[in-house]
């Protein structure tokens, strides 16, 4: 898969067919529209490509972070194994988002990335004030002889399936189902950060995790999780929240790893999301804490 970074004056050198948007998480539904993507792109010859911006559009356009299911980096792993073969990574700026929709077709897509083909969801909406949308689109694949394909909404239990519904359900606690949404473990990247050792010296010494990007912060509690380091897989119980009971500071995401003790400090770790155990409680004091911690992950080797 090849990555390239444009800008709105990029000619490209080969046709593609292409799709369109965040693609943040790479869901169940997004992978629908990516394989139909790939699909189309072969039988007619051509290269499958995506157009992507280098950072969430909602975050020039709300002014404010978007938090996130996926860091670049896992986008364009996930986005590699569904057999995408360009990226087009643009900045989305004032001048890409204040486009007429028009030249957004025919200027960006048709003329510079030389489409031959465009996939986007039903709910699609680009260019100025997101005044663009799939009606657009089909009269000008009608005008500008380009093949459209507009994928139907995908749901699932009745609802549908999108990375605002899944932040949704990641910040409700309901992590099952948005792994189910996600079509894998919702997993955050990170490096393993020092902390108070306080848990070293009651039993429980835990990986502290600085994020590699502002993830959906998931509801305040203690998670059944796996951690890869190393490439290896371990189990463990870890609490995202606040640590009311010692401290009431920022946010702190703690991993106990079950049979581990390796220094571990420093290094990149991957911490995936497997059900939610309980919410995080303010305790009369650190050994009722560490009684209910050995509660938890006794709790967890049950589930091993
Ligand atoms: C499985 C688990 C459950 C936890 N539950 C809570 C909790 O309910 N309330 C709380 O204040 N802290 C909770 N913590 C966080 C502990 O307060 C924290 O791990 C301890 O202060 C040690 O911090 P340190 O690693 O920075 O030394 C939990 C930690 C773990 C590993
Ligand atoms: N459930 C779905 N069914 C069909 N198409 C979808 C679905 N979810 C997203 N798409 C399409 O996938 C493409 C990428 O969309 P986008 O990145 O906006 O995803 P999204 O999940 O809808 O995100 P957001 O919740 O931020 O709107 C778009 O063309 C969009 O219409």
């Amino acid at each position: 898969m090849e990555i390239i970074t444009i800008d709105k004056n990029f000619v490209a050198k080969e046709n593609t067919f292409i799709a369109l948007g965040n693609f943040d998480g790479v869901h169940t539904a997004h992978k629908i529209l990516l394989k139909k993507l790939v699909e189309e792109a072969k039988l007619n010859g051509y290269k499958s490509s995506i157009l992507i911006f280098k950072s969430h559009t909602k975050n020039l356009i709300f002014k404010q972070e978007q938090r996130l299911l996926t860091s670049n980096e896992q986008k364009y792993k996930l986005l590699k194994e569904i057999g995408i073969d360009i990226i087009y990574e643009l900045e989305f700026n004032k001048i890409v988002m204040t486009m007429d929709p028009d030249d957004f077709i025919k200027k960006l897509l048709l003329k510079h990335l030389k489409v031959k083909g465009i996939v986007v969801g039903f709910d699609y909406r680009f260019g100025h004030k997101a005044s663009g949308n799939t009606e657009l689109l089909k009269q000008r694949s009608l005008e500008e002889n380009f093949k459209l394909f507009i994928i139907n909404p995908v749901e699932k239990n009745g609802k549908i399936i999108s990375s605002t519904s899944i932040r949704e359900l990641i910040k409700n606690g309901q992590i099952k189902l948005a792994n189910e949404f996600l079509g894998y473990n919702f997993t955050m990247n990170g490096v393993v950060i020092n902390g108070k050792n306080l848990g070293s010296k009651m039993g429980f010494p835990t990986a502290n995790i600085k994020t590699d990007v502002n993830y959906e912060i998931p509801k305040f509690g203690v998670y059944d999780t796996n951690i890869e380091i190393n490439g290896k897989s371990y189990r463990a119980a870890t609490n995202i929240g606040k640590n009311p009971t010692i401290e009431n500071s920022g946010l702190r995401i703690e991993a106990f790893i079950l049979d581990f003790n390796e220094d571990i400090y420093g290094k990149s770790v991957q911490l995936s999301l497997l059900d939610f155990i309980r919410e995080e409680e303010n305790f009369d004091n650190i050994d009722d804490l560490f009684a209910q911690i050995k509660l938890d992950v006794d709790y967890i080797k049950t589930r091993l």
